[in-house]
């Protein structure tokens, strides 16, 4: 076979970058707590970020990302770089170390400046992963400075790598900041930003410029194409050449204007949603480079990389020497090497492939997409033909019961429930919390402690027992109504459940970045999910055995299982959820049984989990809320079932939420001042709700006055007898010194607030 073209090149659009052993985490926190200096932390990000070139390049990588690093996330990297910076922030009067004003921006505190609110986190787009929102005023007074990712240049270009910054553009990143008004008000200011920081790349001879776009894959109303033809129409790129990328949806639909704007190159997520290569190819000018992201950046299987040469053989003839190669996105999402799980089945450890093993696929299928060899990646593929066709895969009597259900939700309405519920005697505006207790050191020693078989399955049970009841003595001392076992057992809220269930599996090193030093461990579903046993009722029946209040009983939902999973791809999500859900639907019956009177079933991902593109919001909808109402049905009337929910915008899914119908939902407010509520002005909520109070993320306090300020504020839109009171999330990663206090304040506001209705 004729040797072809040798042109085509192979890019990540970035790598994890929490270090294979979590290095950056250890090194965040212990930077927080004062116990490694400035420099130390710094350099454990060179570090990381030396290792993780090596290992792209060792397994074939050309082009390098570079400034896909962050010390705590890339939105907050892109505002740093634009000097855009929130008032309360000020600028140099009391600290003028920008490590931690970068700190004091994302967590409200750092070792020097004073503590502050800090801004509002959320989830970026459809992933777990979250993004410090960008706050954007009116006057945007932009003070460019980009010097760390010209150092990082540097440094990639020391070690004798060709690299490719990587920079968030201006539309996504408008798009995702917060402003009270028009946002595209405030594109000519941003642009002129963009603009310094273009001329600056250029000064340094950047070369390629990854310009990340991920909005793309959004249905844009008209102002904002427009805007896109404006803003890339005027910057003077000067010798950058851009390569524009989108990922995590397809962008077939904007490809005109796509291929109006004056670029170099154009990365495509080719496995997200179906997308048209060859209509990409064919609307794109004959000479930009055509990026196609066939490796699935989001998860974990191996690729099938002969079917890819089928898909990519008849193509790469006439791309020519155009066509990159790449995962489909930003390999964040990917936890680091495969090869650390010692512990992991065989059979299962052959189907997949993480963040390192997924540039080595890249570099197997260019080799064969070169030599018109395919015996490796052949080789290379087989067991991805094995998983498919595995036994483990298909149980016959759970899809013949799932096919039979009847009962799929609860069988009386709220107001029948309400009434009685009334059994369950608690005052006007009670107070619970949302689950979770501080994680200290001590429960996390026991728990390794058990995992090393260093204590036996009775001391475990023992030592978490007690926990539990120091949990709820403290629970009772502060004065709350509605109490929990505090989930001392749980190492994630998620991943606990996932031990439990047959046809998933977790992994000892997958860890993956949420926000910050906080990582998740998704586990893996590789085949149909039972459950293997009752997965809550010992701990539950044991915290309600020691008070006489209610204990409300604690589950996660079936949406956020699948969404905080990797998930099997030859299945459809739908029917996963359904599994999770019929068998979370078991566990509640089990609690009922117990006599547990109030179940939580948490779906914090429930908004997360929407596609891209809101063309296909209702018909997600419409399954994720038959699931969680099928994991409620067996509920009878007066056992109240509540449901949280976090870390997003809800008001453009309020439906939905009132369709999941729980008794009690409570959700996270604070943070963002209770802007939720402003949608119950149109629309009253129909339920029990909480609102959040006060902000779990931060270590600072929030006092009396603040909590009630914020009640009134809900009590505009909630009646009182449909109000409850409590926290924006679980206490897990907090400490109990300022629990305690702030629960303490949050119970007198209540009460305060009691004494003051009854008037
Ligand atoms: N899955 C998931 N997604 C979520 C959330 C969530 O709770 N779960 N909450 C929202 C916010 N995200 C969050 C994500 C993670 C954490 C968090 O606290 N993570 C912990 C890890 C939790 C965990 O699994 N802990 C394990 C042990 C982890 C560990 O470090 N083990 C040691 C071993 C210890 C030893 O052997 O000595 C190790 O592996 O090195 C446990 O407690 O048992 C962390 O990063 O520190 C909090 C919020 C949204 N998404
Ligand atoms: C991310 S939502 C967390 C809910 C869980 N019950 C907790 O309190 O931690
Ligand atoms: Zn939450």
């Amino acid at each position: 076979m004729a040797k072809r073209n040798e042109q085509m090149k192979l890019h990540t659009l970035g790598f994890p970058r929490i270090g294979t052993r979590r290095e950056l985490k250890f090194a965040l926190e212990q930077y927080w707590q004062g116990r490694i200096s400035k420099q130390e932390f710094l350099q454990t990000g060179a570090d990381i970020r030396r290792q993780n070139w090596a290992i792209q390049q060792q397994a074939g990588i050309e082009l390098l990302p570079v400034g896909d690093f962050a010390n705590y996330d890339h939105v907050l990297n892109t505002s740093l770089y634009l000097g855009i910076i929130p008032q309360r922030f000020a600028r140099d009067s009391d600290s003028s170390d920008k490590l931690d004003l970068e700190f004091r921006i994302a967590r409200g505190r750092a070792p020097t400046g004073c503590a502050c609110a800090a801004s509002d986190m959320t989830k970026w787009f459809n992933t777990n992963y979250h993004y410090i929102v960008p706050e954007l005023s009116q006057q945007l007074d932009i003070r460019v400075d980009i010097q760390p990712l010209l150092e990082q240049i540097e440094e990639a270009k020391n070690l004798g790598h060709e690299s490719k910054p990587v920079l968030l553009g201006p539309l996504s990143y408008l798009y995702l900041s917060a402003f009270e008004g028009d946002k595209l008000q405030l594109l000519p200011q941003l642009l002129a930003g963009y603009q310094q920081i273009f001329d600056k790349l250029n000064s340094a001879r950047a070369g390629w410029l990854q310009i990340d776009e991920p909005i793309l894959g959004l249905e844009l109303d008209a102002d904002w194409q427009k805007a896109f033809r404006q803003a890339y129409g005027e910057l003077r790129q000067g010798s950058l050449k851009l390569l524009l990328t989108s990922y995590f949806a397809s962008i077939d639909h904007h490809l005109d204007l796509i291929a109006s704007l004056p670029l170099h190159g154009v990365h495509i997520d080719c496995v997200a949603e179906p997308t048209d290569i060859q209509l990409t190819i064919d609307m794109l000018p004959r000479h930009w480079v055509v990026s196609l992201g066939v490796i699935d950046g989001r998860n974990i299987w191996k690729s099938d990389l002969s079917a890819l040469y089928q898909k990519l053989e008849p193509l790469y003839a006439q791309l020519n020497g155009r066509t990159w190669l790449a995962p489909s996105c930003s390999l964040l999402h990917c936890p680091v090497d495969l090869e650390q799980e010692d512990k992991l089945d065989p059979q299962i450890k052959s189907w997949l492939a993480f963040a390192s093993q997924k540039c080595q696929e890249l570099s197997l299928l260019k080799q064969a997409l070169l030599t018109g060899d395919t015996a490796a990646i052949e080789q290379y593929s087989a067991p991805v033909k094995a998983r498919l066709v595995s036994a483990q895969a298909v149980n016959t009597a759970l899809r013949e019961r799932i096919g039979s259900l009847t009962q799929v939700q609860r069988a009386e309405p709220y107001a029948v429930r309400k009434q009685k519920q009334q059994s369950l005697a608690l005052p006007q505006l009670p107070t619970t919390t949302i689950g979770s207790f501080p994680q200290t050191a001590e429960i996390r020693r026991l728990r390794a402690a058990y995992k090393r078989k260093e204590l036996s399955s009775e001391e475990y049970i023992q030592a978490m027992q007690q926990q539990i009841e120091d949990c709820i003595a403290r629970q009772e001392e502060i004065g709350l109504d509605v109490l929990v076992h505090g989930e001392p057992e749980r190492n994630d809220m998620v991943e606990y459940f996932a031990d439990f269930l047959d046809g998933v599996t977790s992994t000892r090193y997958g860890w993956v970045q949420s926000y910050g030093s906080r990582c998740v461990k998704p586990p893996v579903i590789y085949g149909d999910i039972t459950r293997k046993q009752a997965m809550t009722t010992d701990w539950l029946s044991y915290a309600q055995s020691l008070t006489d209040k209610p204990v409300k009983g604690m589950l996660t939902g079936p949406v956020t299982i699948l969404c905080w999973s990797f998930v099997r791809d030859d299945l459809s999500r739908e029917q996963v959820a359904r599994q999770i859900a019929l068998a979370v639907s078991d566990e509640t019956e089990d609690l009922i049984n117990a006599g547990i009177k109030i179940i939580q079933i948490d779906e914090p991902a429930i908004r997360e989990g929407m596609p891209v593109k809101h063309s296909q919001w209702q018909q997600y909808l419409d399954w994720a809320v038959a699931c969680f109402r099928l994991a409620c049905a067996r509920a009878p009337a007066d056992v109240q079932i509540h449901s949280h929910m976090c870390y997003s915008e809800f008001n453009d899914i309020l439906d939905a939420i009132i369709a999941l119908d729980a008794d009690v939902l409570t959700v996270e407010t604070s943070r963002s001042n209770m802007v939720l509520l402003d949608a119950f002005k149109h629309k009253a909520y129909p339920n029990d709700i909480g609102p959040g109070v006060y902000d779990i993320h931060s270590p600072n306090v929030p006092d009396t006055g603040w909590i009630t300020d914020l009640l009134k504020k809900a009590l505009e839109v909630v009646p009182a007898e449909r109000l409850w009171v409590n926290p924006d999330c679980g206490l897990k990663t907090r400490g109990w010194q300022e629990t305690r206090a702030a629960l303490t304040n949050m119970v007198t506001a209540a009460q305060q607030l009691r004494a003051e209705l009854a008037k």
